[in-house]
């Protein structure tokens, strides 16, 4: 398996403010990455950083081993990377289809096709964006970044304000886009345990720094590990080899 997304060293935040530094990040075609973390620790602007949305203050972020610019975030989505925020951003008054069509790109596939990955979207076809339920809004967002044949997909707390059992759906769904399209997925998320059933590996942010990361099924079983890193006690590390996400 080919590594598609790495970072090297790279640190980053808003002006000459650090909200991250020296992360050293791996993941695989096919394998989804959950960056935990709590509030504040700098995950939202990892993933700015990542999308070339914020310039970095060092190190490097490469897909399929060609390093992108910092700060380009153009260049980084032509090199397939593809953020889905966690404000949505969608176009309220344009309908679920204009909505996919307007982040289409000339090889992009049609609209439609991609209902076979979000069936319920089908009957709102024509609705406004905004007439959505939460759930249906979030699925819409994810077919949004699909059309965009991700090969990276940085996606922003999905699950914010949905009941859990619509975010086991959304997850699943976010699982075999990467496993189908060879998607390395980096998924910020609160909702712990679920990521870590969706995820292959996983790290945690907390102030800025990786404190804790390793395979997913290896975290989801050590929770006081867990929990320390989330209130920052010590700094461990599950498993080095993990620094890699793999499928
Ligand atoms: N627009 C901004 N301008 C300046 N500083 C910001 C801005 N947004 C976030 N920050 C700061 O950057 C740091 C990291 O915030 P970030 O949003 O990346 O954390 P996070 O882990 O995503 O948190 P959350 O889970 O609450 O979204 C925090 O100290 C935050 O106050």
């Amino acid at each position: 398996m080919t590594i598609r997304l790495e970072c090297a060293d790279l640190t980053g935040g808003r002006g000459s403010t650090t909200a991250f530094r020296n992360v050293d990040l791996a993941v695989e075609a096919g394998s989804v990455l959950a960056l935990l973390g709590p509030n504040g620790a700098g995950k939202t602007t990892l993933l700015l950083t990542l999308s070339g949305l914020l310039p970095a203050q060092g190190g490097t972020v490469s897909v399929d081993g060609a390093r992108l610019r910092s700060g380009r975030p153009t260049a980084a989505n032509a090199a397939g990377v593809v953020l889905v925020p966690d404000n949505r951003c969608l176009f309220t008054t344009l309908s679920v289809e204009e909505n996919i069509r307007v982040a289409a790109k000339r090889n992009s596939p049609k609209p439609k096709e991609l209902l076979e990955s979000f069936p319920a979207l089908e009957k709102r076809w024509t609705l406004p964006a905004g007439a959505l339920s939460g759930g249906e809004q979030q699925m819409l967002v994810m077919a949004r970044a699909l059309i965009q044949q991700p090969r990276v997909l940085l996606i922003d707390e999905l699950s914010m304000g949905l009941a859990p059992l619509i975010v086991e759906g959304l997850f699943a769904t976010v699982s075999r886009i990467a496993t189908d399209h060879k998607c390395a997925v980096v998924l910020v998320e609160q909702h712990v345990n679920l990521a870590l059933e969706v995820a292959d590996a996983a790290a945690v942010l907390n102030r800025g720094n990786i404190v804790l990361r390793g395979p997913a099924k290896e975290l989801a079983a050590a929770p006081e590990l867990l929990e320390n890193a989330y209130l920052g006690i010590h700094d461990t590390e599950v498993d080095q080899s993990s620094a890699v996400a793999t499928s």
